[in-house]
């Protein structure tokens, strides 16, 4: 099992509710997309699936390890097989591509060769293969600072297809790109996922994306699992009753909707 999050509360700093009670595994090799109303708490459930946020309550289980029993060595060990690509990718601006693709591996060397890497790229060849997936070879050694947002969300994908992780973790990859664009850059997560056998969970805005191109569909709303469906399941109602709350949660400061309240179809 890729991912089993049980039970799983999230409180942030200054008392916010993020997310309450959440139950979601994710098989290996599954792909799943999270959709939701801005601050419905994808991007939250996200960094727990990547152990980079301890949750309030519940439990955590991720790669086959409970992440917060482990020691800082296998923790970071652990982290190195998970990939994560965010909204806004946090390259250094005066970074080369080639180092940025290959920090992807950083992780799994050694502290000599990541060292030495940032100054004599290791593996070049990689970096272009994986910037070639993604139409970008051609800005191997340019610095991040001369690319366009667009370009940079490419190169943060190339570094998770040049990472190779075990689970794979998106949060709105392709917020601000055009549709072609932003149909490349999910595709190519999607390949990555098929030909590794890395489960992938990405977090959309594009519901359209999300219904093309993930089997499985979670919708999340004001911290809570409101639905887990095969795409086909996911109804036009459904998606209405997902995203009509938004509104009244965002003015109500955050309370939490009470599953119970729900539509029918919400679990
Ligand atoms: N670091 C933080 N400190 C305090 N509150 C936070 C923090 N991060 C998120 N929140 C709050 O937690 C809730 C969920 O936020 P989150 O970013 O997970 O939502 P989201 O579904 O990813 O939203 P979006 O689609 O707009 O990115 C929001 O009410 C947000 O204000």
């Amino acid at each position: 099992m890729a991912l089993r999050l049980s039970g799983v509360g999230v409180v942030h700093p200054g008392g916010r509710r993020a997310l309450e009670a959440v139950d979601l595994s994710v098989a290996d090799g599954e792909r799943i997309a999270l959709i939701g109303p801005s601050g419905a708490g994808k991007t939250t459930l996200l960094r727990v699936a990547g152990a980079s946020l301890r949750p309030t309550d519940g439990r955590v289980e991720l790669l086959g390890t409970e992440p917060w029993g482990l020691g800082a060595g296998a923790l970071r060990r652990l982290r190195a097989r998970i990939g994560a690509v965010h909204q806004a990718p946090p390259l250094p601006p005066r970074q080369r591509v080639v180092t940025a693709v290959l920090a992807g591996r950083l992780g799994q060397w050694t502290v000599g060769k990541a060292l030495w890497s940032l100054v004599h790229p290791a593996d070049t060849a990689g970096a272009h293969d994986a910037l070639e997936r993604l139409g970008l070879a051609d800005r191997l050694f340019d610095r991040c600072d001369r690319l366009s947002g667009g370009q940079l969300q490419r190169v943060a994908v190339a570094r998770v297809l040049y990472q190779r992780p075990d689970l794979l973790l998106a949060d709105e990859p392709v917020s601000s790109l055009d549709p072609a664009t932003s149909e490349l850059l999910v595709s190519r997560l999607v390949a990555q996922s098929e030909a590794t056998g890395a489960a992938l969970v990405a977090s959309l805005h594009a519901v359209d994306l999300a219904l093309k191109w993930f089997p499985r569909v979670v919708g999340v709303r004001a911290g809570r699992v409101m639905f887990d469906l095969p795409a086909g399941d996911v109804t036009p109602a459904r998606l209405q009753a997902l995203y009509e709350g938004e509104a009244a949660a965002t003015a109500s400061e955050g309370a939490l909707v009470d599953a119970a309240a729900a539509p029918a179809m919400c679990r």
